[in-house]
Formats: structure tokens, sequence, C-alpha cells
């Protein structure tokens, strides 16, 4: 099982202060790549230590002190470091359930139930009816990176990746992946320049070859890696094969074997397991998964194997027992291990360069100028660059200034890559702040058409109308209200977002409190709320529209109830609604079935991303195309079912857009703007009606 050997990219938390790191700072020592390396929180306090240039110790426990992360986190919990929730046991509502007419009281949630994909923003916490209350100190979602990037070496790290792949073909995927954001193979295969020079400092004329070639390398790795996870399911027979089962033997884990249930009582009245016998345990019981009719101790059910490694996996990365169990059934046993090694290393730090200001080109030139390492993310995307290292706060140069780039995560450009939305179009981003979405559909619309840029969060609207002016986009009108008042509000929409309030759990290495303060609770109310607002994104959709007529759905969350539950139940609620292809390159392909839930097989055009996959954040996409409603098509159930009920009942065949509508509002805010500009108003026009 491995560990990740190739830290290489700057983590986006320890760049305020400290000296500059050496050039090999972020990178991790192959010989730390298993369990009996220290353990994850461990690795994080290596990085911030490596930062202030201190040494660590390399067989400490994850806390340092001999205990599992989850005794620290039950201190934390009551330093308050760590915002713990209430575990309200409620019963499994995701998947299947009706979604009522009536809002949810948001009120009575805990603090912090959504969480926000866009990494330049900390997760929303709090709950709707705060929002005007909010604190302005929130603003922190351009939160320019200070300090310097951690150096790492690209060329030595590939070499090594060479020499780990042939020597440990079974060891980790994880160890291997370069940190480059991997891109399909399809991406890589017309690739010709290989022997391109990758030695020596990035410049602008071998930029590309070297994204090309470290693509092509990083696509290789990505089907080593698929052919592995299949080995692994088909639990291969051959023990001379596993590298893992080989290291067990050296150290006497042989013998190892599962605690009795008075051995795990004594084991918590003691403060529970210290490190290493956790990190033995859970390799004990991927290799007995992996082959339990060989491996297994008789008398042990899978179930109890199981159970132990989620428990280990949880009190190891420090999450509660809850989450970790809901994280560890999305994948392959060997996999999620994989899954909860990469969510403790920080993802690549990306910028988008903001079309409507400059091109990528010219940006890079000026960036690499001031001292900033960097190369473009990959072929899927024309306005992505990644940043190695840089000798200047990269949120804080006079290009990030003057809105050449936003600093923004690879994983978010994905939903407007699939929303693709086409100049003149009216274009809704449901939910919006702080605008790393919007500014970049406002690009793509080359500020022609209108981005209404909606947020029930006022205080976040904030952030996002400086966003929007910094950046330069003049087509975009921002709003605060609940998504779920749209269409009422407006609609008739070519295309609408809907990147979802979420719970986070794709972005765990950029917020490890997501780690502990999910409750079976939140997922229900989270999945509650994103079926509502779906619906409403869906009606706010104008299918006459000429050039689109398209949905996005966006979560940076991993979890089924959020994303193919919430896309399933659209799909039955809105017959008239459809899935289409994302248009995006990469990415596995959506769940069609899940722990018993059978979802529409269309739902496998939807895609997800993950951090141990495609070295981003976690992410979930889906595209849907909305047609117009037939008269069979809208049954008695639609409307029950609507939380737009009431609105479908005046005017249920008729939820396009009506300019005449808007008269009133646009009256009002010329006489405001009058008003401010010290100008009397005209008399109001009386209406016939009144
Ligand atoms: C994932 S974040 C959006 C990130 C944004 N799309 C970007 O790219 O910068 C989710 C947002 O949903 C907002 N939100 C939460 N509940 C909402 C609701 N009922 N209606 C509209 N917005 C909501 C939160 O305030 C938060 O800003």
């Amino acid at each position: 099982m491995g560990r990740r050997a190739k830290n290489k990219q700057a983590a986006p938390q320890p760049l305020d202060s400290g000296p500059t790191p050496t050039s090999k700072s972020g990178k991790r020592k192959a010989d730390d790549e298993d369990f009996g390396a220290p353990g994850p929180s461990k690795k994080l306090k290596d990085v911030s230590n490596k930062v202030k240039g201190q040494s660590t110790s390399k067989t400490g426990a994850p806390n340092g002190k001999g205990q599992p992360q989850k005794a620290q986190n039950e201190k934390k919990g009551k330093n308050k470091e760590v915002q713990s929730e209430d575990e309200e046991d409620v019963e499994d509502g995701s998947g299947w359930e009706d979604v009522d007419e009536e809002e949810i009281d948001l009120k009575a949630q805990a603090k912090s139930l959504f969480h926000d994909s866009d990494d330049e923003f900390p997760a929303f916490q709090g709950d709707l009816e705060e929002f005007e209350g909010e604190d302005e100190n929130d603003e922190d979602d351009d939160e320019p990176l200070r300090g310097p990037v951690q150096e790492f070496d690209f060329d030595s790290d590939e070499e090594e990746d060479i020499q780990l792949i042939s020597s440990k073909a079974k060891k980790s995927k994880q160890l291997e992946r370069p940190a480059k954001i991997i891109p399909t193979t399809s991406d890589a295969s017309d690739s010709d320049d290989s022997d391109e020079d990758e030695g020596g400092k990035v410049t602008m004329s071998n930029m590309e070859a070297r994204s090309r070639a470290l693509d092509e390398a990083a696509a290789a790795e990505a089907e080593l890696d698929a052919e592995e996870l299949r080995q692994a399911a088909l639990e291969a027979d051959d023990d001379d094969d596993d590298v893992d089962m080989d290291d067990d033997e050296e150290e006497g884990e042989g013998e190892f074997r599962l605690p009795t249930a008075s051995e795990k009582e004594e084991e918590k009245a003691q403060g529970g397991p210290d490190v290493q016998t956790v990190q033995h345990r859970m390799r004990y019981c991927v290799r007995v998964l992996g082959n339990f009719k060989k491996r297994a101790e008789k008398g042990r059910s899978r179930a109890e194997y199981i159970e132990q490694l989620i428990s280990d996996i949880a009190s190891y990365y420090g999450y509660n027992e809850f989450l970790a169990e809901k994280l560890f059934q999305l994948f392959p046993v060997a996999e999620a291990i994989e899954f909860f090694e990469a969510n403790e290393v920080p993802r690549p730090v990306t910028i988008r360069t903001n079309t409507l200001r400059t091109r990528r080109r010219d940006l890079a030139q000026a960036l690499i100028n001031r001292g900033v390492n960097l190369e473009p993310i990959g072929k899927w995307t024309n306005v992505g660059l990644q940043v190695f290292e840089s000798s200047v706060p990269i949120g804080a140069t006079p290009e990030y200034l003057a809105g050449h780039y936003m600093l923004q995560a690879a994983s978010s450009f994905l939903p407007v890559i699939a929303l693709s939305p086409q100049p003149n179009e009216r274009v809704l981003d449901m939910a919006s702040a702080p605008g790393g979405k919007t500014t970049h559909i406002a690009a793509l619309l080359q500020n022609t058409g209108v981005v209404f840029a909606n947020d029930a969060n006022k205080a976040r609207t904030k952030s996002l109308t400086a966003n929007v002016h910094r950046l330069g986009c003049k087509n975009v009108v921002v709003c605060s209200y609940d998504g779920r008042e749209f269409p009422k509000v407006m609609g008739g929409f070519d295309r609408v977002l809907l990147d979802a309030p979420c719970s986070g759990t794709g972005v765990i290495s950029k917020d490890s409190s997501v780690k502990v303060n999910k409750s079976e609770r939140d997922f229900t109310l989270l999945s509650h709320l994103q079926k509502q607002l779906i619906l409403c994104a869906i009606d706010s959709v104008s299918p006459e529209s000429k050039t689109g007529g398209y949905l996005v759905y966006s979560t940076c969350s991993v979890t089924v109830d959020e994303n193919e539950a919430v896309v399933d139940y659209a799909l039955r609620k809105r017959p008239n609604v459809k899935l289409v292809d994302t248009g995006l390159s990469f990415g596995r392909e959506g769940f069609t079935r899940y722990r018993g839930k059978v979802f529409s097989p269309s739902v496998s055009l939807t895609r997800r991303f993950y951090p141990h996959v495609h070295n981003m954040d976690g992410f979930f996409v889906a595209k849907l195309k909305v047609e117009r409603r037939s008269k069979s098509s809208s049954t008695a159930e639609d409307v029950k079912d609507t939380p737009m009920a009431g609105i479908e009942n005046e005017s249920k065949e008729d939820l396009t857009f009506d300019p005449d509508e808007d008269r009133a509002y646009i009256e009002k805010a010329k006489r405001r703007q009058m008003k401010a500009k010290g100008l009397r108003p005209p008399p109001r026009e009386v209406s016939p009606e009144s």
C-alpha cells in the first residue's frame, strides 16, 4: 500500500510565512511509502516543519504521540479547532425519497454543512437565514497565496518513477504518479514529442512539449493503475507477486490476526491502538480482503475485516467512522486506501487565464519573467496553468491585481467547459460566489450576452462582485436569492450552471475539518436541498433556446447521495430532461448502480473526478438537456413534487422568460440610480390597473 512519494506541489496553506523551502522540500522519499511510514497527520506536520526548516522524526505516530489521529481529533474537538457535529441518527433518506415542497429548516442544521468547490473560498459555514448577518471577514475567497510556492525537482522524480514502476510494479498507484494533473490516454496518444528536453527550467519554448511529455507519462501510469486495480479485483492468488505480502512477512505480519471483542475493549480502555498496530492491521486487512478465501482466519467473516479496516482508517486518517465508511464504500478496498492517501496530499496550485484581459501565452511569459515556474495544465484546457514554484506571491502579482488570471482549482474548470456557453446567450449561475465559474462563463461569452450570478449568501456576493470587476466582466448581473426561488425570479435561460452547495468530500485535502464535521443528517439535508435546487435549475432553462437549453449540475463531493442520486431524481421528476455527454475528455463514469440502488442507465454519462486518479479535487459533473414539456410528460406527480409547485399551478405550461415582467424592476433601478446621482426621477407612470 503506497504512501504518496510525489508530494511535489506546494500546499496552498503553508505559503504564508517562513523561509523559502529547499528545492526538494515538497518531495517525499520513496522509503516513506508504506504504512510503516509516518501517518498522514504526521505527513502534514512534515510539510509545515519543512517549511519552517525543522527536522522531523520518521517513525512518529500521526499525532506525534504514538496515538492515531482519532484520539487527537477528540482533543481538537474540545479545543474547538475542528468543528464537530452532533451526529443524529437519521434514516438514510438519500436516493429515493421524494423532496418536500416545503423548504427544510436549514437553521436547524449545524455549521459547515455546505462546501465551496472553489479553492479560492473557504467552505460556506452557516445557514441560509444567517446570510445577512454574516461576518464580512468571510471574504477571503480570493485570498492571495502569500510567500513562495515550494520548489520541487521534477526531473529526478520522473527518473525515480521509472525505477519504482519497474521494481515495484504491484505497489502503490499513488506512489509513482507525477504531480501533473492527469489527462486521458487519448489526450496523450497523439503526442510525438516524447524525446523533448525535459531538463532545466520551463521556458515558453519547451513548455508545451514538457506538458505533452508529462501527459504521456501520466496517461501511461493511469493505464497501469487501471490494470493494477483490475488485478486487485481479481484477487491475485500468486503471493510471490505481492510486494506488500513480502513486506508483511519481513515484519512478522504472517502471524497478525484480527483482535477479539475483548482485545478491542482493552485497546479502547488504553486510549486506542498505537499507530504501528493500526498500520499493520490496515495492511493485513487489505491483504486478506484481496484474497479472502485464502488468507482469512477461520471463523472470521468478510464483514469483520471490513469493519476493522474502516475503524482503523478512521483513526489513522482522522475521520469520523461514519464518513470513513461512506467514502470507503465508493471504491474497491485497495483503491479506497489510495483515495484516503490522496486526501493527505495537497493538489496542484493552478490558475485560469482570464481571456478577457490577456492570452495564456502572454500571461505565462509575464509570470515566468517574475520568477514563476509554470506550465499548461493539460490539453483539456487552453486557459489553465499549473504553478510549480514562484519567487513572488502568486496571488498578489501585478497581473493578478490587473485581473489577468484567477486562482482556481483545475476541477473548477470542468463544469464550465461542460456548460460550454455560447456568445450572446443568457446564462444563470445559480450558486455562484465567489465567482470562479461565473467569470469563466463571462470570458467564454466574450463579454456578450448576460450572466446572472446568483448566490443565496449575500455576504459572499461581495467577493463575487469584486472578482467580476477585477476580471473585467461586463456582462454579469449579481443577485442574491435562494436558488429555490428560481424560476419565479426569472427564467428562460439558455444555460444554467448549478454548482451546488455540498459536503466538500472532494476537497478534504484543502479542508480537513470535513473529516470530522459531517454526519448522516448533513448528507440527508444536503441531498434534499440539492434535489430542490436541481428542479428549480431545470425549470429556469428555456427549452425554446435556439442555441442551448442545457443545465450543468456539479459538486465538489464524491458521495452518491449528492451526485448520481440527485441527477436520477431530477430525471424521474422531469421527464422532459435527459442526460447528455459532458464533452469532458476524461473522468470516470457515474455509478448506475450503487449499494442496491439502480439509477437510469444514462447516469453513466455523468463524470466523476478523483484526487487519487486525476490529481485534482474530487468532483462530479452532469450535463442535462431540457426539452419542451409535452402534455403527457408533465404528470400530476411532477406538480406535486416540484419545489416550485406554487408557480406551476399559476402558470404550469409557461415558464419562459417574459421581458415585460422585468419592466417594473428596471424602472425602479433607473430611479434609484438617478437619485444616487442627485437627480430627480420623473413622476411614476400610473398603470391602468392601479
Ligand atoms: C460550491 S459553492 C459555489 C462556488 C462557485 N460556483 C464558484 O465557482 O466560485 C456553493 C454556493 O452555494 C451557495 N448556496 C447555498 N445554498 C444556496 C441556495 N439555496 N441558493 C443559492 N445559493 C446557495 C453558497 O453560498 C455557496 O456560495
